[in-house]
């Protein structure tokens, strides 16, 4: 281990990083909050300082995959597709196993200059999450609670609100609805029996109703489906907290494009689109098993220095009065205030940690792990 990477696995680091992002963050969605405002005057004004202020939080983390850990994220495409990458909003259709996973997606998104105003359709837990959560709100992220019943309503709403949106965005969806686990896998291979559907070797069976309702609500403004396809070498297993420690990892995305004119407007034939464009990722995750290698050419964009000098300038900000509080502390000599300084640490330390936990498939939800219903068919 070379001595830089001593230094980036030390906890203080982490620590560092954490501090940073943590009080940036609450800066921000204060600001966030200060532009609420604006909405009734000019939608379009408030959308789009958001963007920005969006942008300055989301890149951190992506500093964090590109700058601190090093990791590289290839892109396969075909220059076809790639010609279209950031000047079109789309629909991304991508596969959820591993932890990672959307930092990846946002490392993407910065390259091609959507990072802001990307979106996603995100289960409803993740509102709540302080920071992130907070920040998605004044993006007009899309919540589902995963209860069709109530969500068709909500979601549909929540897409329509999306047509008039003033800047190009990248709409994530995964349709596996949850990530893979072996229990997961295993029941959700015994829906597709009944069904009749082929089985899926890497992938859950996708639910088609967010897809359809997708493509439904934002057909016009949104032109394009991304099927995009992830999968990391050396059958590595990026963490959160790997990348926090410095790690470096080397993960590489199948994209191609595809038309939305192509998707069928009918909700059963384009759910059945959908079962057939996730049997040939599947295909394509077992070429790369294989070969190690996606179809298409290596066209990676070069990573761009913007999210390290959004994560300088917080850094310069906040470290500064940081050290200077420290000192005055230890020099206050009063048990009482270090102790309550202490306590405090250890109170934000745990609840960064429950942060990052969010990201952890062995602390998932029990969402697909309910044996299937009997199909009586
Ligand atoms: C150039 C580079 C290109 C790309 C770069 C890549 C990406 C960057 C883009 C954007 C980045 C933006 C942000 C990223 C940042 C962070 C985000 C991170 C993650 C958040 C993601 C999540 O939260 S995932 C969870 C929430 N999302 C979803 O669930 C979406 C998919 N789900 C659906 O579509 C569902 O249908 C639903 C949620 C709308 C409703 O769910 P519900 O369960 O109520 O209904 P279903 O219809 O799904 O279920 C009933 C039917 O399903 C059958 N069934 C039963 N059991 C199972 C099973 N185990 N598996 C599969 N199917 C099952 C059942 O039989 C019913 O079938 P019917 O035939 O009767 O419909
Ligand atoms: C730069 C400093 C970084 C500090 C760490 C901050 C950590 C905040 C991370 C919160 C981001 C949350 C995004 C998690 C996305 C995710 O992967 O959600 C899982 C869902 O799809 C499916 O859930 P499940 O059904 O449980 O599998």
């Amino acid at each position: 281990m070379g001595v830089w990477q001593l230094i980036k696995s030390q906890f203080i680091c982490l620590l560092l990083i954490c501090y940073v992002f943590l009080v940036s963050g609450l800066i921000i969605n204060l600001l966030q909050l200060c532009t609420l405002p604006l909405w009734p005057i000019s939608k379009q004004l408030y959308r789009r300082i958001n963007c920005r202020l969006g942008y300055s939080i989301a890149s951190q983390m992506v500093a964090l995959l590109e700058w601190w850990s090093g990791t590289e994220c290839n892109l396969y495409s075909h220059p076809e597709s790639y010609k279209y990458f950031g000047k079109e909003s789309a629909i991304v259709v991508l596969n959820h196993n591993i932890e990672i996973d959307f930092l990846c997606g946002w490392t993407f998104c910065e390259r091609f200059g959507v990072l802001g105003s990307s979106k996603v359709l995100a289960k409803k837990e993740l509102a709540y999450v302080p920071l992130i959560g907070w920040m998605w709100y004044h993006l007009e992220i899309v919540f589902c609670k995963r209860k069709w019943e109530e969500d068709r309503r909500t979601v549909a709403q929540s897409l329509q609100n999306l047509r008039d949106y003033p800047e190009n965005f990248w709409f994530l969806l995964h349709c596996e609805g949850t990530r893979f686990t072996e229990k997961k896998h295993q029941i959700s291979m015994q829906v597709a029996e009944s069904k009749g559907l082929p089985k899926l070797k890497h992938h859950l069976l996708p639910r088609t109703k967010g897809f359809n309702i997708t493509v439904q609500n934002l057909r016009g403004p949104v032109t394009a489906v991304y099927d995009s396809t992830l999968n990391f070498r050396n059958n590595e297993t990026p963490t959160l907290l790997g990348l926090l420690s410095g790690k470096k990892y080397h993960g590489d995305m199948y994209v191609r494009r595809i038309p939305m004119e192509s998707i069928p407007e009918d909700e059963g034939e384009c759910g059945a689109w959908l079962h057939k464009l996730y049997q040939e990722k599947d295909q394509f995750q077992e070429e790369y098993s294989q070969t190690g290698r996606f179809p298409g050419a290596v066209l990676t964009p070069a990573r761009r220095p913007w999210t390290l000098l959004n994560w300088l300038f917080w850094a310069s900000v906040l470290l500064y009065p940081l050290a200077g509080l420290l000192v005055r502390l230890v020099s206050s000599g009063s048990s009482a205030t270090i102790l309550t300084t202490a306590a405090l640490c250890v109170a934000v330390s745990v609840g960064m940690r429950w942060m990052i936990g969010q990201t952890e498939i062995k602390k998932g939800s029990s969402y697909g792990n309910k044996d299937a219903p009997v199909n009586n068919n």
